[in-house]
């Protein structure tokens, strides 16, 4: 057991020769433990001086180590739900050297990507999508007439999405190839939440004899089910594997494991240890950290319940990473953590909605792409009074393109009457929740992962005039910048520096355009910045309306350009958009 994170690369011998999956398949029993503890040592070693998910993939060691050495990758489909527990995979997969380059601008990605790695059969980063993606690899290869295998490895948190379930319902009518491997640690992010986390935690107890209980529930969807087996175990481990590869048509194999295994302050606070920053050499006394928007946004929402008892706060899933700890303390009946269901989070709100309660769901941009339908259908036809609090909205730095929220301006700008907000600051976000909590109707502000550039936000009631944008400052040139978000600052300087007019413009919808049409008589150019896709972002609500106008101009549209934005620091994705560069 490991009680602290090496900073020195550990000696790794039997792992040093593994540079292909193939490798594996000589080592005896006792070297695959022995190989077990080289790479749970390594995997300490290289996220201490990487940072990044951290728990999950200590708890999957022996499980990787097991089906590379079964398996036939990469002609075999093996896929890792969510992706966060795939660096041991990428460790004896031939990127061990690369390691230490991990979640870092042209290094490894923290999540399987297609164009990494012949072993990465498929890119996630949202989770749920496994068993899908396995069963449609295994449906083209019986179609083609390749005799192979496809596992889907899923937490029993990536198991709670409706998702899942559409896949285990359709590979039984399939009777495709397709193995299903439960890991089953008892936790997501934060604490398993539900109905099925329940269900499973019965098992927990009975490692290594066969449980009807979970047997009940996916035998009735016609797999054939193995388990719960100590995933942990390579004695039960391996038999359990071999005998659910071999055998055709959908299998199910449930395997218990300790989320953090091996490491002592993980499996002690697995919520803590989910993921981590790297290791600080010179162990400096860190200054306190300033509040993130997450966590003003979980003091608002702490301060707003107490004055309105109609207040309820939904997260699907994420209760630290959008901050409602304090909420969800204090007011444990109005708190709702859905499990990973964004869908089900946005219709559930709709129903609150609509028998008289105020909810507020707290939800990352990414992860609200799931649920686009439940906001169209469920709650903004029904005009329905929601209030969306759109986190990690806008470029996210080192979990790259699957978790950058840059559509969702996109995504809500076509929707008849949505309001729209984008705050520079937390001053700004605070009283923009105020205003669409106020609101009657759908409302949307959207604001990004970590802290801006307010030192302190009062914390009053105020609300703001919906669709009026605020003039900072009047420039003698003939450009006026027009801001959409938390690039306020940057584009502050711009300003001066050209003595161009600066518009904060607060709301990408309703625009501004009493304040636009006075902008046009005064100037001929026209910037908007934007921490989002420039297509149908911000900048494109300004051009098609100036479309409309006898205004002949010139309009310069900053944001993120069509390509996908890959991993590396929030300051390298920003220059890499040209966003500042010179007008
Ligand atoms: C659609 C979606 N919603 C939310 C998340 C955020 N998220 C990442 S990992 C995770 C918990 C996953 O739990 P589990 O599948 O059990 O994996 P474990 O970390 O326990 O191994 C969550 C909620 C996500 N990646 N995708
Ligand atoms: C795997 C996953 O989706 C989450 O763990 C995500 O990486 C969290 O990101 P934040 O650090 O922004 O909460
Ligand atoms: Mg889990």
């Amino acid at each position: 057991m490991f009680t602290a994170i090496p900073t020195h690369r550990p000696a790794t011998p039997l792992l040093d020769t593994i540079d292909t999956p193939c490798a594996l398949q000589s080592l005896t029993a006792q070297q695959l433990a022995q190989l077990a503890t080289e790479l749970r040592a390594y995997l300490l070693y290289s996220v201490g001086q990487t940072g990044g998910h951290f728990g999950a993939g200590l708890g999957v060691i022996e499980l990787t180590i097991a089906l590379h050495y079964l398996l036939k990758t990469p002609e075999d489909h093996l896929i890792w739900d969510v992706g966060h527990q795939c660096y041991p995979h990428k460790i004896l997969t031939g990127r061990r050297e690369q390691m230490l380059s991990m979640r870092q601008r042209d290094g490894l990605a923290p999540f399987p990507k297609r164009d990494e790695s012949i072993f990465d059969d498929f890119g996630t980063g949202h989770s749920s999508t496994s068993i899908s993606a396995a069963l449609g690899m295994a449906v083209a290869d019986q179609l083609l007439g390749r005799n192979t295998r496809s596992v889907a490895v899923i937490g029993d948190g990536a198991m709670t999405a409706g998702m899942a379930f559409e896949a285990l319902n359709h590979a039984a009518h399939t009777r495709a190839n397709v193995l299903v491997i439960l890991n089953d640690n008892d936790m997501s992010i934060s604490k398993n939440e539900g109905g099925l986390a329940t269900y499973l935690a019965k098992n927990l107890k009975l490692k290594g004899s066969r449980s009807e209980t979970s047997a009940a529930l996916f035998e009735a969807l016609a797999f054939e089910y193995q388990g719960p087996v100590d995933g942990h175990d390579f004695a039960q481990l391996l038999p359990a594997l071999e005998t659910a590869l071999s055998k055709e048509g959908p299998q199910f194999l449930h395997v218990v494991t300790q989320k953090g295994k091996g490491f002592e302050p993980a499996e002690a606070d697995p919520v803590g240890y989910h993921a981590i920053t790297k290791l600080d050499p010179l162990s400096q006394p860190k200054s306190p950290k300033k509040p993130t928007f997450a966590n003003h946004f979980g003091r608002w929402l702490l301060t707003t319940a107490e004055k309105d008892a109609h207040l309820v706060g939904i997260t699907p899933a994420m209760r630290e990473g959008s901050d409602l700890i304090a909420f969800s303390e204090q007011y444990p009946e109005r708190y709702f953590d859905v499990a990973i269901a964004e869908q089900h989070a946005l219709t559930f709100a709709a129903g609150l909605a609509c028998a008289g309660t105020k909810p507020v769901v707290a939800i990352y941009s990414t992860f609200l792409q799931r649920a686009y339908d439940q906001l169209v259908h469920d709650i903004a036809i029904q005009k329905l009074d929601v209030l969306l609090a759109i986190d990690r909205a806008g470029l996210v730095g080192e979990d790259g393109a699957t978790h950058a929220g840059v559509f969702d301006i996109a995504m809500l700008r076509c929707i008849p009457e949505m309001i729209i907000m984008t705050p520079a600051d937390e001053q700004e976000q605070w009283l923009m929740l105020n205003t669409g909590y106020q609101h009657q109707g759908p409302a949307a502000v959207r604001y990004p992962r970590g802290a801006g550039s307010c030192e302190t936000v009062i914390t009053n009631h105020e609300t703001l005039p919906v669709g009026k944008a605020r003039l900072l400052r009047t420039g003698t040139s003939d450009t006026a910048l027009l801001n959409f978000g938390p690039l306020l600052q940057q584009v502050q300087q711009m300003a001066e520096s050209g003595d161009h007019t600066l518009v904060d413009m607060r709301f990408v919808k309703p625009l501004d355009t009493e304040l636009l049409t006075h902008l046009l008589a005064q100037h001929q150019h026209i910037v908007t910045f934007e921490d989002h896709a420039i297509q149908g972002g911000a900048g494109s609500a300004v051009a098609e309306w100036l479309a409309q106008q006898a205004w002949a101009g010139k309009l310069t549209l900053r944001g993120i350009p069509d390509h996908w934005v890959e991993h590396g620091s929030r300051d390298e994705q920003l220059r890499e958009c040209g966003i500042f560069a010179p007008l």
